[in-house]
């Protein structure tokens, strides 16, 4: 069904009907694509939307969910897993048979384990697992499907939202794709930041940062670094950069290897 199509349908069924309202929104999204895929739901009609942002460096409470009507859970991948800080994070969320929707970001390599990961955790917490989506988005490092997800890969989510909010009652749930055990990762980032003159110490990335690692000299990065390059991404002043010939090296090599552009992927 075209958006457009199915927004109005949409609409017609939100006039009298069953569809539920009250969303929450749980994500982790350093650099913004996975929130940009969780929000989205909210331009759906007849919807109102919490949205819980557990990507910063603050000690995430134990939070009750299980009044919303539905939850979607949004991750990135990284190395075929959800990224480890974000874990505890994520259990903090508990429902009460409430049902949800996972939406997995990843950078056009593979997804690998990571939609498991985060439903063994939703389910865990009392969730019951209605879909799972998986969207092939901008990698992180590189020139790799630049600007996605996209408009038109926001409108096949925003379809998938529709059915699963159309079928939350019903009582099937989906295993979301993954193996166990799952994949051992290297957690601690292969390139990390530096800072060069253009830094006017404004101490947005000392906030920002997922895991503490930017030091109050602004300058430097500890050993908590995932490499997520939410620095990079959001500095003001383009005063966090990579700077190594080796990650060059690295980003051309991702790149050229991931050229080739993979589909979203809904499991319903
Ligand atoms: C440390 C790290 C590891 C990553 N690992 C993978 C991976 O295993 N597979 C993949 O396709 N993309 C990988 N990516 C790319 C991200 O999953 C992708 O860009 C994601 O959409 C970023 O989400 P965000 O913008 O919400 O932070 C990785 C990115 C980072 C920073």
């Amino acid at each position: 069904m075209a958006p457009t199509a199915y927004v109005q349908e949409l609409s017609k069924l939100t006039s009298t009907s069953d569809l539920m309202s009250s969303i929450a929104l749980v994500y982790f999204s350093p650099t913004g694509n996975t929130k940009k895929a969780v929000s989205s739901i909210g331009e759906l009609p007849c919807v109102t939307v919490k949205t819980f942002d557990i990507t910063g460096n603050v000690e995430v409470p134990e939070t009750d969910l299980s009044g919303f009507d539905f939850v979607v859970f949004g991750a990135p991948v990284y190395a075929g897993r959800i990224p480890a800080c974000s874990v505890d994070r994520f259990k903090k969320m508990k429902g009460s048979g409430t049902p949800c929707a996972l939406v997995l970001t990843y950078g056009n390599r593979a997804y690998e384990d990571a939609p498991r990961e985060l439903g063994d955790i939703a389910e865990a917490n009392g969730f019951r697992i209605k879909g799972v989506a998986t969207m092939a988005s901008q990698h992180t490092y590189g020139q790799i499907q630049l600007g996605r997800p996209n408009k038109d890969d926001i409108a096949e989510l925003q379809e998938f939202y529709f059915h699963m909010l159309a079928k939350a009652e019903e009582p099937e749930t989906v295993i979301p794709p993954g193996n166990y055990p799952y994949k051992v990762v290297e957690t601690k980032a292969k390139f990390k930041p530096t800072t060069n003159g253009n830094c006017l110490a404004c101490g947005m990335c000392i906030r920002d940062c997922p895991v503490g690692a930017i030091e109050e000299d602004i300058k430097t990065v500890n050993d908590n670094c995932i490499g997520c390059m939410r620095c990079v991404k959001n500095c003001p002043m383009k005063a966090k950069s990579v700077v190594a010939d080796a990650f060059s090296d690295f980003e051309k090599l991702l790149s050229e290897r991931l050229k080739n552009r993979k589909e979203n992927e809904f499991f319903v």
